[in-house]
C-alpha cells in the first residue's frame, strides 16, 4: 500500500503501561503514520514510553495517581482497575487542551486504546470523538476468558479446576489447566476486568494483532458474536520499520555473540517483561542447560528472580562450566535475535508479542507459560500448531535437558522447525498486497477516514 498525503487528521493512543502492550501500540502508530496519520500518545507516569524511539510521534503523560505500594504489589488487575478510575479525567482533559492548541487541519479524530484502558472509550464518548479498541493478545484468548465467565455463571469453580486435564465444554483444544487464569489479585477483580474488556458496544472497530492463517475459526466466532467490526492486522511489528519501543536498555553485544554461533545452534530465552521465576527454578534451569550441551542466549531481567538484583543464584561453577557456550543478558533486542540464522529455537514463556515475533520468524519454542494468556498460547503452539513442546510442571534440571536436546538435537525438533518455517511463510503472505491483514489494513484505513 502506498503512503498517502496530505494527512487524515491526528489519531491519540493509548497503550497500557507494560512493554508487551506498549511494543504493538506504537507499532500500530507507526503503521497509521505511514499512511497519513499523525500520532499523539498519551501514557501514563508509570512506564511511560521512551519518546526518543518514536521522534515521529508526540507523547503527552497524563498523571495516573498510582501510589508506590500499588505498583511493588505486582497485582496487576487491581493496578489495572485503579488505572482506568484514575485516568479518566486526566485524559480528557489532556484532549480538550490538545484541541485548543492545535490548528483546526490537525484535530483528533479519533482515539485507538488498549483493551485494557476502557476508560479511553468513556472518554471519547464524552468528546464525541470516535473509538477503536486494540487486542494485544490471541483471539482464543478472548474466546477463553469469556468461557471463564460463562462457567463462573454456570456455577463451575473454574479456580478450583485450574489444574485439571479435563477439556473445556466447546473450547476443545484447551483442558481447564490452559484457561487464561490470572495469578493476580482476586478473581472478582479479573471477572470485572474481563466484563468490561469485552463490552465493545460503544466502540468503532477492534484493532487485532494476530492473523487469519493463525487463528481463522476463532476470528469467526469473535466477528460473530461482536457487533463492530473486527480487523486482524498481525503481526503488527512485520508491517511497520522495527523501531525499538523498548523500556530497558538492550544489550546489542549478544548480537555479536550469536555471530560467531554455526547456524540454528543457539536457543534462546527470555520469560518476557512481567513474569518471573524463583530461586529453586532458576538453578535447575542453569544445569538443564549445562547438561544439555547446548548454547544458549539467556535474558535475565534485573529483579525477575525475586530477592536477588540479577544472576546471583546462579552457581559460579555453572557460569565456569558453560564458558563460551552461553550469553547471559539484562535484555535484548528480541526481535533481531529471534530473526539471527544462529538461533534455532526459543525458551518462551509464550506472551502473545514473543509467540507472534517467534512465528514471524519460523522459530520453534519450549513454552513454558507462567500465566494469564501465555497457557493458551502455549497449548497452541504445542498441541495444534505443532511448533513447540510444553514444559507442563515445575522446572527441573533433567525436564529441562531433556526439552532443550528434544527441541535443538532430535528429529521431533526439526520437524517443529519445518513447521514453523510453514508458519512464518504464511505470515508473511498475511501482509503482503492481498493478504489477509492487508486487506483489514485497507478497510480499517477507510473506516478510519471518520
Ligand atoms: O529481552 C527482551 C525480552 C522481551 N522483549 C520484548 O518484550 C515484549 C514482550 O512481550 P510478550 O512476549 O507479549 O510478553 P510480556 O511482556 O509478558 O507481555 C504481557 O502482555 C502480552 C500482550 O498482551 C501478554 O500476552 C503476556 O501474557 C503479558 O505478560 C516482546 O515484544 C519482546 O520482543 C525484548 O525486546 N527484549
Amino acid at each position: 500500500m502506498g503512503k498517502q498525503t496530505p494527512r487524515h487528521g491526528r489519531v491519540v493512543l493509548v497503550p497500557c503501561p507494560y512493554q508487551g502492550h506498549i511494543n504493538p501500540m506504537l507499532h500500530l502508530g507507526t503503521v497509521l503514520h505511514s499512511h497519513g496519520f499523525s500520532i499523539t500518545v498519551i501514557h501514563t507516569e508509570f512506564n511511560s514510553p521512551n519518546p526518543s524511539s518514536h521522534p515521529e510521534f508526540t507523547f503527552q503523560a497524563i498523571p495516573d495517581s498510582l501510589s508506590d505500594d500499588q505498583i511493588s504489589s505486582g497485582n496487576l488487575a487491581a493496578i489495572l482497575l485503579a488505572l482506568n478510575s484514575n485516568c479518566k479525567t486526566p485524559f480528557q482533559e489532556c484532549i480538550t487542551r490538545m484541541a485548543q492548541q492545535k490548528m483546526s487541519d490537525d484535530k483528533v479524530t479519533c482515539i485507538i486504546y488498549d483493551e485494557l484502558l476502557y476508560f479511553a472509550e468513556a472518554a471519547a464518548r464524552h468528546l464525541k470523538l470516535p473509538s477503536i479498541i486494540l487486542r494485544t493478545t490471541s483471539a482464543v484468548t478472548a474466546q477463553s476468558r469469556v468461557a471463564i465467565r460463562q462457567l463462573k455463571e454456570e456455577g463451575w469453580d473454574p479456580w478450583k479446576d485450574s489444574m485439571s486435564q479435563d477439556r473445556v465444554p466447546n473450547l476443545h483444544s484447551l483442558r481447564f489447566k490452559d484457561l487464561p487464569f490470572s495469578i493476580f489479585g482476586v478473581p472478582d477483580n479479573f471477572l470485572e476486568l474481563i466484563a468490561q474488556m469485552y463490552d465493545v458496544r460503544k466502540s468503532s472497530a477492534v484493532i487485532w494483532n494476530t492473523m487469519d492463517c493463525l487463528e481463522q475459526s476463532s476470528l469467526e466466532q469473535q466477528q460473530q458474536r461482536c457487533p463492530i467490526p473486527i480487523f486482524p492486522l498481525g503481526p503488527l511489528h512485520k508491517f511497520a520499520p522495527v523501531s525499538s519501543s523498548s523500556l530497558l536498555n538492550e544489550d546489542t553485544g549478544c548480537i555479536a555473540w550469536l555471530d560467531k554461533q554455526p547456524c540454528n545452534s543457539v536457543l534462546y530465552i527470555s520469560l518476557g517483561s512481567v513474569a518471573s521465576i524463583d530461586e529453586t527454578e532458576v538453578v535447575e534451569m542453569a544445569w538443564g542447560l549445562a547438561s544439555s550441551r547446548q548454547r544458549f542466549l539467556w535474558v535475565v531481567r534485573p529483579g525477575s528472580i525475586p530477592g536477588s538484583e540479577w544472576i546471583e543464584p546462579l552457581p559460579e561453577d555453572f557460569r565456569e562450566l558453560v564458558g563460551e557456550r552461553g550469553c547471559i543478558v539484562k535484555w535484548a533486542p528480541q526481535k533481531e535475535v529471534l530473526a539471527h540464522s544462529a538461533v534455532g529455537g526459543f525458551f518462551s514463556h509464550c506472551g502473545w508479542n514473543s509467540t507472534l515475533e517467534s512465528i514471524s520468524e519460523g522459530v520453534p519454542m519450549i513454552c513454558k507459560p507462567c500465566f494469564g494468556d501465555q497457557r493458551v498460547n502455549a497449548r497452541y503452539a504445542s498441541y495444534v500448531w505443532g511448533i513447540g513442546l510444553q514444559l507442563e510442571n515445575k522446572l527441573e534440571r533433567k525436564e529441562i535437558e531433556r526439552a532443550v536436546r528434544r527441541l535443538m538435537v532430535d528429529s521431533e525438533g526439526e520437524e517443529m522447525r519445518r513447521q514453523a518455517k510453514k508458519l512464518k511463510e504464511k505470515a508473511e503472505i498475511c501482509i503482503k498486497e492481498g493478504g489477509s491483514s492487508y486487506n483489514n489494513l485497507k478497510k480499517l484505513l477507510e473506516l478510519m477516514s471518520f
